[in-house]
């Protein structure tokens, strides 16, 4: 749309005409959605192009949006814990493990395997976290594959060099749950950064797979935050003809919808590998939809948040792609496959693996029904057969196909609080 209107009116794409024409579009959000609570920006103001950006996790996403960023014109550092990886991407605008097909553009240079410093923090526009929720890495002393906290960890770090007033610009884009805690992302920053940062804090997610958007593949995703401004700078920031955020102000419900689709994509991709066919996978995506939907209204988020980008979009993509690694995980789970040898031949993390624990605790306190991802936590967790789990599905007695919960809004309200956003309703 964008696109077509700078074409016909013959502004500059990335002028501020354009833009606010964008935002325009943008705010005409596909689903109405809670109210901002702020509306100022809490941080630094960002400059009108070439924004410093560093990107932290050079992983398969971290990577892909660097790139993204690079491209249009972003002055944009890549930090990976790896030397090896930061030392083939500066020589070979390369990362071998990760779209080793890619070549990467040059305005993007690879910093590590140290964290940044103070001073290169404060001099940073943007700070986008593509780190994985937690990371699986196998630990030899004890033969097992163990979650370590990887946003936490991160987080706890950079906090030490992070300016507590008109500090960068923060996005973050994972998709999980954290064991042990069940905490959403924005509860981990609020912990480790305090609550000014978490209200500023914004969040995308959306149906975005990593080598589409390297391929310029039109894509859209959801873009959340408490505060209206912060929401617009990092659509601004985001925003290429090919690329599209919608803004919205319900960062708890974007952020249940990017982990709980994960769960979702397992039970899909479980379906498959046992070789059933469309009906069953849309039977998992709409159902999924509606527990998912359930579980964010007991939980406090806004139901119609699922129904966006976020939520079904993104249950859709990875439900019904190979593409996913969610769903992939599935589909060899089905296909007969032990869960300790797909995770340890991904190559890459499927969070919802971790999240289903989550999910499941999270189900249980709220005492909300929710069969399919109860089913995917016994497959994963408790050696459940998937044909048993697919079986169970079918035995259960009729129920209501809408049966949306009051809007309970526990954690939500919990959350809130700590955000020390309750005034503010
Ligand atoms: N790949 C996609 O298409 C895609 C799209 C949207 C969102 N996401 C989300 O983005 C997040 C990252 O996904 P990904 O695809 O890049 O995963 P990945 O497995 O490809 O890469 C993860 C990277 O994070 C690094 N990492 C792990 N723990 C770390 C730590 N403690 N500190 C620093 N780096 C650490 C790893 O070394 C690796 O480079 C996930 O939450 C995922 O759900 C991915
Ligand atoms: O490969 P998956 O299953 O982690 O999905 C990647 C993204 O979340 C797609 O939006």
């Amino acid at each position: 749309m964008l696109a077509l209107l700078t074409r016909v009116h013959r502004i500059h794409p990335r002028s501020t005409l354009a833009r606010q024409a964008f935002r325009a579009f943008s705010n005409a959000s596909p689903v109405s959605t809670p109210p901002f609570r702020f509306t100022m920006p809490f941080s630094k103001p960002q400059p009108e192009s070439n924004s410093k950006v560093l990107v932290l996790g050079a992983g398969n996403f971290g990577s892909c949006l660097a790139e993204h960023l690079g491209d249009s014109s972003h002055q944009v550092f890549l930090w990976s814990r790896d030397a090896e990886v930061v030392e083939h991407f500066n020589l070979h605008h390369k990362n071998a493990k990760y779209l080793p097909d890619h070549e990467f553009s040059k305005n993007i240079t690879a910093v590590g395997p140290d964290l940044p410093n103070g001073g290169f923090i404060n001099d940073m526009d943007v700070l986008l976290f593509a780190i994985p929720t937690q990371f699986l890495r196998y630990r030899i002393y004890i033969a097992r594959l163990r979650y370590l906290n990887a946003n936490r960890e991160t987080l706890t770090i950079l906090n030490r060099s992070l300016p507590k007033k008109n500090f960068p610009l923060l996005i973050f884009v994972n998709k999980g749950i954290e064991i042990g805690t069940d905490a959403l992302t924005l509860e981990i920053i609020v912990d480790t950064c305090g609550a000014e940062v978490a209200r500023a804090a914004t969040f995308i997610s959306g149906p975005s797979f990593a080598k589409e958007i390297v391929r310029r593949r039109p894509t859209s995703v959801s873009v959340a935050s408490f505060t209206e401004a912060e929401a617009n700078k990092t659509c601004d920031l985001f925003h290429q003809p090919h690329f599209r955020c919608y803004t919205g102000s319900d960062p708890i419900g974007i952020e249940l919808a990017g982990a709980l689709k994960n769960v979702y994509a397992i039970a899909a991709g479980m379906s498959d590998g046992l070789g059933f066919e469309n009906n069953t996978r849309a039977m998992i995506i709409t159902r999924g939809l509606a527990e998912m939907t359930c579980i964010g209204t007991a939980y406090g988020a806004h139901p119609l948040t699922f129904l966006g980008l976020a939520g079904v979009g993104d249950l859709f993509l990875t439900c019904s792609s190979s593409s996913s690694r969610n769903y992939t995980v599935g589909y060899r789970l089905g296909q007969g496959e032990g869960l300790q040898n797909i995770i340890a031949t991904l190559g890459s993390v499927a969070e919802g693996v971790s999240t289903a624990k989550g999910v499941k605790r999270i189900i249980e306190k709220l005492a909300v029904k929710a069969p399919i991802a109860n089913q995917v936590y016994e497959v994963l967790y408790n050696d459940k057969a998937t044909k048993a789990a697919m079986r169970e599905l079918m035995d259960l007695p009729p129920s209501k196909e809408l049966d949306l919960p009051p809007k309970a809004g526990g954690p939500a309200k919990q959350l809130i609080e700590k955000l020390g956003l309750s005034k503010a309703e």
